[in-house]
């Protein structure tokens, strides 16, 4: 059986104060439900606390970017030996918000999926349909799309870092959700991609789009769905637990 993954993603949100608290929430969460992979993604300038914090426990963290460059004349960027650094040991790439307010192209997208991998992260590969997308029946073509040039770039032996993010853009934020039995499908989909490199059965494949603590088992129970991304939700300790909680087997 693949373990589930609870991973939070902060996004543009938090302080040294606030995150002292939380992070202690996801310590006592490693503690209390230790099957449960739990992961944080963290703004930058809190990798450094995140790895004193999380340091001697199982969590892992980690960015919500990484360069596709690997150094130099890049103002503003963060290199993937930079995050390495603070022993980071996932990134998100291709966020919904990266692609669509900092335009990152797919291949792009890919790149920083590589510069992950060789820098010993494992890339959390977003990918999802817009609303649009979704309403004219293109689910699958997006998704086929946004994963192509991974396996491009990627050898077999490099995807099997991935763990890739099924996250409807229509779901972000919104407290609107497939139902669990459409993202199952939706899952299912996703696994025969992977199917041409061997990793049908065992790339973690997880769930992310406005999961709460009422929802999260029903996302759970579905026999392709290895967890979530949690935004919103991962702000709050006892609601990041009750999700952990909801993630065990
Ligand atoms: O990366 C996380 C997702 O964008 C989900 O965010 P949300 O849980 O606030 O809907």
């Amino acid at each position: 059986m693949r373990p589930q993954w609870v991973i939070g993603n902060w996004k543009m949100n938090g302080g040294l104060a606030a995150n002292q608290a939380l992070l202690a929430g996801v310590l006592d969460a490693a503690r209390l439900v230790g099957s449960v992979r739990i992961g944080v993604s963290a703004p930058f300038p809190y990798l450094l606390q995140c790895q004193q914090m999380l340091g001697e426990s199982s969590v892992v963290w980690g960015a919500q970017d990484i360069s596709a460059e690997i150094g130099g004349a890049f103002t503003g960027e963060v290199s993937g030996a930079m995050l390495s650094d603070f022993d980071c040991g996932i990134v998100i790439v291709g966020h919904s918000e990266r692609r669509i307010y900092h335009g990152e192209s797919e291949g792009r997208v890919a790149e920083k999926a590589l510069r992950a991998v060789e820098n010993g992260m494992r890339p959390v590969f977003c990918i999802g349909e817009t609303q649009a997308q979704h309403d004219a029946g293109e689910t699958e073509a997006v998704l086929a799309r946004q994963l192509s040039p991974l396996f491009v770039l990627l050898n077999d032996t490099r995807l099997a870092m991935v763990i890739v993010a099924y996250e409807p853009v229509w779901a972000i934020g919104t407290g609107k959700t497939p139902t669990p039995e459409g993202a199952q499908a939706v899952h299912r989909f996703i696994r025969t991609q992977l199917a041409a490199h061997g990793l049908a059965d065992t790339l973690p494949v997880i769930y992310g789009g406005s999961v709460k603590p009422d929802n999260a088992a029903r996302f759970f129970a579905q026999p392709d769905i290895d967890g979530g991304l949690i935004g919103g939700a991962s702000l709050d300790a006892a609601e990041f637990l009750a999700i952990v909680k909801a993630a065990q087997r």
